[in-house]
C-alpha cells in the first residue's frame, strides 16, 4: 500500500468511528430522551449506511491501516470539549460531530472512488434531515417539560422600550417566575412583534418559556415557545395547523367541560378561572375556587398543567392551593406590587413549598 492510500484509510477509519459514534449519541438521544422510535431507528439506518459505503474497501484495510499510538490527534484536547451541562449539550456536540466527519468522510473518499464519495454525501444529507428533526423534537420536548415543571406564570405587558421588556423578564425570572405571557391589547402589531422578538431572546437565556396572548401570528413569527387562546379566539386546530407541533397552546377554560374539550384538543396546558375579582380585568362572573377543584379532580386522571388564574395574590393563595391546584398564572399581584421580584419570590416559595 502506498503512503498516500495508508494516510487515507487512516482518516477514513477515524472519520467513520467519529460518524458513528455521533450518530449513536443522537440513536440515543432518540430512544432514552424522546423516546421516538422513528428517530432511532433513523439514526440506526445511517450508521449502518456507513458501514455499508465502508464495504466497498478492501477488507481489513481500515483496521490494517489504523495505528492509535501514532496518532498525533489523540492528545490534541479543548477545554469546550469537557463542557457539557445538560443532554443537549451531548446531542448537539453530537450533531456537529457527525456533520464534520461525514463531509471528510466524503472527501476523502472521492479519492478513492467517486462513488464512496457520493454514498457519503447522501448519508451526509441523511444526517441533517435526521439532526433536524431531533433539534426540533427536542425543542418541543424541553417546552413540554418546562411547563410541566412551571409553577409560577406571569402576564406582562410591552414595556417603554425593548430592553425594558427584556430587563424584566430577566429579573423576574431570577425571582422565581418560570413563564412569562405578553399579553398587550393596546400595542401596535409593529410593537408587539418587536417586544415579542426581544422577549424570547430573554426568556432563551434565562430558560423560562414565553407564550404571546391571543396572537398565534406573532408567536409563529417570532421565536416564543407558544400562544395563549381564549374560548372565543382561533380554535387549538387550526392554531396547532400555523404553529406546527413544536410549539405550546394554551387554552382558557372556565367549567369542567371546557377542561374535559381542551384535553380532548390536546392542549398544551390550561388556564382556569376567573377565580377571584382581578385588578388588571373586570368580569362579570367568577368559576371559583369551586370550579378549580373540580378542574383539579378531572385532571388527576387526564393530566394537563393548568395555572389558576384570576385576582390570585399572596393573601388567598392557601385558598387555591386547597383545591388541588399547584401552579397560578398572576398579573397584578406581581406587576403592581411595590417589591415585584420579592413578591414574584414569595409566590414562588410558596407553590415549591407544596409539590416539594
Ligand atoms: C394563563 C392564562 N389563562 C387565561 C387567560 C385569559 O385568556 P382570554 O380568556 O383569552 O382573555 P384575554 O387574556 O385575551 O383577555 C390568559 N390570558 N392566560
Ligand atoms: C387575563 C386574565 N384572565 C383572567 S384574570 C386575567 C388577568 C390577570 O390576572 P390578575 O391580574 O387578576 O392576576
Ligand atoms: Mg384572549
Amino acid at each position: 500500500m502506498t503512503n498516500k492510500l495508508h494516510s487515507t484509510y487512516r482518516i477514513l477509519d477515524a472519520s467513520a468511528n467519529r460518524a458513528c459514534e455521533g450518530i449513536r449519541t443522537t440513536e440515543e438521544y432518540a430512544r432514552f430522551v424522546l423516546d421516538d422510535s422513528q428517530l432511532a431507528t433513523d439514526a440506526k439506518a445511517i450508521r449502518h449506511g456507513i458501514t455499508a459505503a465502508l464495504s466497498r474497501l478492501p477488507p481489513g484495510a481500515l483496521l490494517q491501516a489504523r495505528d492509535t499510538r501514532a496518532d498525533v490527534g489523540t492528545t490534541i484536547q479543548l477545554p469546550s470539549e469537557y463542557d457539557r451541562q445538560t443532554t443537549n449539550d451531548v446531542l448537539a456536540a453530537a450533531a456537529a460531530r457527525v456533520q464534520q466527519s461525514l463531509r471528510v468522510l466524503e472527501e476523502y473518499g472521492k479519492t478513492i472512488d467517486a462513488q464512496l464519495g457520493q454514498q457519503f454525501e447522501s448519508l451526509r444529507y441523511q444526517s441533517y434531515s435526521l439532526m433536524q428533526n431531533v433539534l426540533l423534537q427536542s425543542h418541543c420536548h424541553q417546552r413540554v417539560s418546562r411547563i410541566n415543571e412551571a409553577r409560577l406564570y406571569l402576564l406582562i405587558e410591552c414595556q417603554s422600550d425593548e430592553a425594558s421588556t427584556a430587563k424584566q423578564i430577566e429579573q423576574l425570572a431570577e425571582s422565581g417566575v418560570d413563564v412569562f405571557q405578553l399579553r398587550d391589547k393596546q400595542a401596535t402589531d409593529r410593537e408587539l412583534y418587536r417586544h415579542a422578538t426581544a422577549a424570547a431572546a430573554a426568556t432563551e437565556r434565562t430558560n423560562t418559556l414565553l407564550i404571546i396572548n391571543d396572537r398565534v401570528d406573532i408567536a409563529a413569527a417570532t421565536n416564543a415557545d407558544g400562544v395563549h387562546l381564549g374560548q372565543d379566539e382561533l380554535p387549538v386546530s387550526a392554531a396547532r395547523t400555523i404553529l406546527g407541533p413544536e410549539k405550546l397552546i394554551g387554552l382558557s377554560t372556565h367549567d369542567t367541560q371546557q377542561v374535559q374539550q381542551a384535553i380532548e384538543q390536546g392542549v398544551s396546558y390550561i388556564g382556569c378561572g376567573p377565580t377571584f375579582p382581578s385588578t388588571t380585568k373586570s368580569f362579570s362572573d367568577f368559576a371559583g375556587t369551586q370550579f378549580l377543584s373540580e378542574a383539579a379532580q378531572l385532571l388527576e386522571k387526564q393530566p394537563v398543567p393548568a395555572f389558576a388564574i384570576g385576582g390570585i395574590t399572596e393573601n388567598n393563595l392557601t385558598d387555591v392551593l386547597q383545591t388541588g391546584f399547584e401552579r397560578i398564572a398572576v398579573s397584578g399581584a406581581i406587576s403592581k406590587s411595590d417589591a415585584p421580584n420579592e413578591t414574584a419570590k414569595s409566590l414562588s416559595a410558596q407553590l415549591h413549598a407544596v409539590t416539594n
